[in-house]
């Protein structure tokens, strides 16, 4: 059972908005009055009209003209402001969603799925906006209308006003009853269309292999499947609304019938003029308009409360890698790396087991090993995507659990077996990360790099557009970009992950060339499978289950005839 609807969460985000929304409430006081006054001109219009009094007609009019231009200036003020604190309630909690979900450890990433983020951080913080501006702009006017009337109806005749409000209770059920059904409803299809966005997004990504493989009728199927489940859940929410408007119409004219009987009979026992009796039914006609909208916005609001509900789970998370509180920035290191007795697991089985390593400044250590054997897994826990179990981590002697994140991870650099180039110019790229930097230091980076010769002959160079929508670039093009960005960052530690694995033997030779300009005086960890990449690292560490089972020089571990001896043979047979 739901204790506390999430909507309360949102007024954390509305206190900030509160002189905007007290400007923009003033302005519905300030309409409210100029049309009361409106219709009081109105009333004053009639003696003058019959006398032919053009006089105090004209003048009349004046005032009339000048009050309706004071009532549009109040209506824009309260459309402008009330708008304006919504569209900011909307933007500060999209700003913290996608701030928070950038924070989040990457074991989060591994299960979440992309466009069901996107939608959230789009589609439903919109949506949410939308109910505060519907809110502000409509409902508390409403809500105002509903306690003035009948206020004044109650002052005029009690006995009416009973009659009047008999289906009031039925109707308060039914309205809860429907909104409650509405929000199931609308949860299941704002995680339908989410569901559909992922499956988007995850289509247009792998394209290629779809076409490749021949799969698009069976990725047609799939998403039509999934469109139509979209569609039956948006339908159900739709024909409940429809079924709803109609019920709440007839109990409105069973209480207008109610209102006629005991109206009458009043009248025929002289306990009510006729003209009394109009004068009330006028003030309940009244009534109609701010019901039907309050019932409407109350069906919308139980809607959006599946899109509130959906976003606040994402704030809900917690990272599983959190900082110390307090933990100081990692000063410069001179790149000393030490594994204490780590252990690690994902899961149940262990994939590190009492692992210890020093890595020494200016040391190259290969990291090899059948697949699976935990070399990413000793550069994750490095980078700190995974905390060991066991076990610390040493930069300089400091463990890296003691320090920020940030300061952490702008000490490694890594240059992946895949280079992500996010949409933004080849310069952007490079200095990734910097929103302001030195173009002639970018250009340096990538002259070591080898990559300046092949950017500096599109015809925009470093400003070329890369990414989405973006220049093609080849894999050794990408991956000279990945090293650019590594001498960019100048850090201490260096991780090349299979950095020449797929490239031919001409982009090999410029990336190893590069790799190797920029490998001396840092600690580089490699991992390769391919052992000519290897052959030249000070130390080579086998692995095997997560344990070292070999270590030494290559020459050393030729030697000793053991696993690295076995692979080298099969390798180079
Ligand atoms: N995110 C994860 N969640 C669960 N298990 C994982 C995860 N990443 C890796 N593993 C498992 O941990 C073990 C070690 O994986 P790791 O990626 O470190 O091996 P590797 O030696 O780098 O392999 P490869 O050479 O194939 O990249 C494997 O059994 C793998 O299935």
């Amino acid at each position: 059972m739901k204790q506390r609807s999430t909507y309360w969460e949102l007024i954390s985000y509305i206190r900030p908005q509160s002189f905007t929304v007290v400007k923009g409430f003033i302005c519905i006081v300030g309409y409210v009055i100029a049309t009361l006054s409106l219709i009081n001109l109105a009333g004053k219009l009639a003696p003058p009209f019959g006398q032919g009094d053009v006089e105090a007609i004209a003048k009349l009019s004046g005032i009339t003209a000048l009050v309706f231009l004071i009532r549009g200036l109040f209506q824009a003020g309260q459309d402008i402001f009330m708008v304006k604190a919504a569209l900011e309630v909307a933007l500060a909690l999209r700003n913290k969603v996608y701030a928070h979900l950038q924070r989040l450890s990457l074991t989060y990433f591994e299960t979440a799925k992309a466009g069901d983020l996107s939608y959230r951080l789009t589609e439903d913080v919109d949506r949410i906006g939308e109910a505060v501006n519907k809110f502000f702009h409509d409902s508390i006017p409403c809500i105002l209308q509903l306690l003035a009337i009948p206020g004044y109806m109650i002052y005029l005749n009690w006995q009416l006003t009973l009659a009047t409000a008999i289906v009031a209770p039925l109707m308060g059920t039914l309205i809860a009853v429907f909104g409650e059904k509405l929000r199931n409803y609308s949860a299941k299809s704002q995680n339908r269309i989410s569901n559909l966005s992922a499956i988007l997004t995850e289509v247009f990504s792998g394209i290629r292999i779809i076409q490749a493989l021949a799969a698009e009728d069976y990725e047609i199927a799939k998403f039509s499947r999934e469109a139509e489940q979209t569609l039956q859940a948006k339908f159900s929410a739709e024909r409940l609304k429809a079924i709803q408007i109609p019920i709440v119409g007839f109990l409105e004219a069973l209480s207008a019938l109610s209102l006629i009987l005991v109206g009458a009979w009043q009248i025929s026992t002289d306990n009510l003029t006729v003209p009394a009796f109009f004068s009330y039914l006028t003030a309940a006609v009244l009534l109609i308009d701010p019901i039907s909208h309050l019932t409407s916005n109350y069906n919308e609001f139980k809607q959006t409360e599946a899109s509130v509900d959906r976003v606040f789970e994402l704030l809900a998370i917690k990272p599983q890698i959190k900082e110390k509180p307090g933990a100081l920035a990692l000063p410069p290191i001179t790149g000393k790396v030490e594994y204490r007795q780590v252990n690690f697991a994902y899961g149940e089985a262990p994939v590190l087991e009492n692992l210890s390593l020093i890595a020494h400044p200016g040391e190259a250590i290969a990291l090899v090993g059948a697949s699976g054997a935990g070399k990413t897994t000793i550069i994750n826990l490095l980078m700190r995507f995974y905390d060991p179990i066991q076990g610390k981590i040493l930069l300089d002697g400091i463990d890296i659990k003691d320090v920020t994140l940030h300061s952490l991870r702008r000490q490694i650099g890594i240059v992946p077996q895949e280079t992500t180039l996010l949409s933004g110019s080849i310069a952007e790229n490079i200095a990734f990360g910097q929103a302001e930097f030195d173009l002639a230091q970018v250009e340096a980076a990538a002259k070591i790099a080898n990559a300046h010769q092949f950017i500096s002959q599109f015809s925009q160079g470093y400003y070329t557009w890369v990414g989405e929508r973006g220049v093609n670039l080849s894999g050794g093009q990408r991956q000279r970009i990945a090293i650019a960005r590594a001498v960019f960052l100048n850090p201490r530690i260096l991780i090349l992950d299979e950095a020449t694995s797929a490239l031919d033997s001409e982009s090999e030779a410029l990336v190893q060339e590069a790799l190797e300009r920029i490998m001396p005086d840092r600690t580089v960890f490699i991992i390769a499978h391919r052992l000519a990449t290897v052959r030249r690292a000070g130390r080579i560490i086998v692995l095997e289950a997560g344990k070292v089972i070999e270590s030494g020089n290559h020459e050393q571990l030729l030697a000793k005839e053991g696993k690295y001896a076995g692979y080298y043979a099969q390798q180079f047979r």
